[in-house]
């Protein structure tokens, strides 16, 4: 595992995903299922992506109390993915009831990665709406320890963090970078965003590229553009 392009198929159900992926005749993306497409289509869309050969990252970024997350993600862990997620504000205790639910009877489980401050918030707005005054990096840099300590195998934080986060934590700790933007693209309602080549400079481990694919005239060609730009040498 390491260095992919992993496309955010938030499409509202399952013709819509399914007509995507069909674009794609010579390569299997590693896709990423949301709570959108996951809430409309359930887990038949996730065992129908699987057998069509892709890689999958469910993305439902679970918080709750301990116990609900523990059962929840046994749950998951029944589905067969490669990849899953939560949120690390859910403390540790939380993570590793996640880690004791996600794990098989033969002690094999999905990639656990946990979210720190979302892509989407700024200093000012974390500052303001959940009263924590810390600068970003430092909050996602403890978010990333702690998930550590729980024994997850990464995060998911912006690119412009990942460097600092292997720093702390490790090479082999798993930076998965969302908010990423082709230069001069939409940003939309991103605000910490690199382009796919400054995130492999930086060594983000996956990057996941939602709309600048899904919406491009060409899906296909901006896919390759992302792969180029990231994983080739
Ligand atoms: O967990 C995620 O995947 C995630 C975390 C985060 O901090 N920011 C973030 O954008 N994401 C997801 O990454 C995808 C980004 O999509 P685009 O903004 O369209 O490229 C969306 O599916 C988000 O749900």
């Amino acid at each position: 595992m390491g260095k992919d392009v992993i496309v955010a198929c938030d499409f509202a159900g399952r013709e819509e995903v399914l007509s995507f992926l069909d674009k794609f005749t010579e390569e299997k993306p590693f896709v990423k299922i949301g709570m959108e497409l996951f809430y409309a289509a359930g887990p038949d869309i996730v065992r129908e992506i699987k057998r069509r050969g892709h890689k999958i990252f469910l993305d439902l970024k679970l918080h709750d109390i301990p116990n609900t997350v523990k059962k929840a993600m046994a749950v998951l862990s029944g589905l067969d993915v490669d990849m899953t997620n939560l949120h690390a504000a859910g403390t540790q205790a939380m993570m590793e009831a996640a880690i004791e639910g996600l794990t098989r009877p033969d002690g094999t489980r999905p990639i656990l990665i946990a979210v720190t401050q979302l892509t989407s918030t700024s200093q000012e707005r974390m500052e303001r709406d959940i009263l924590i005054e810390k600068p970003i990096n430092e909050v996602v840099m403890h978010y990333a320890e702690t998930a550590k300590h729980a024994g997850l195998d990464g995060v998911v934080c912006s690119p412009l963090e990942a460097e600092a986060v292997h720093e702390a934590c490790g090479s082999q700790f798993l930076t998965v970078t969302p908010g990423v933007r082709f230069a001069g693209g939409e940003v939309g309602d991103q605000v910490r965003v690199m382009t796919p080549e400054q995130a492999k400079k930086i060594g983000s481990d996956y990057i996941v590229v939602g709309r600048p694919i899904t919406a491009a005239e060409n899906p296909v060609a901006a896919y390759r553009r992302c792969v180029t730009e990231f994983v080739d040498e």
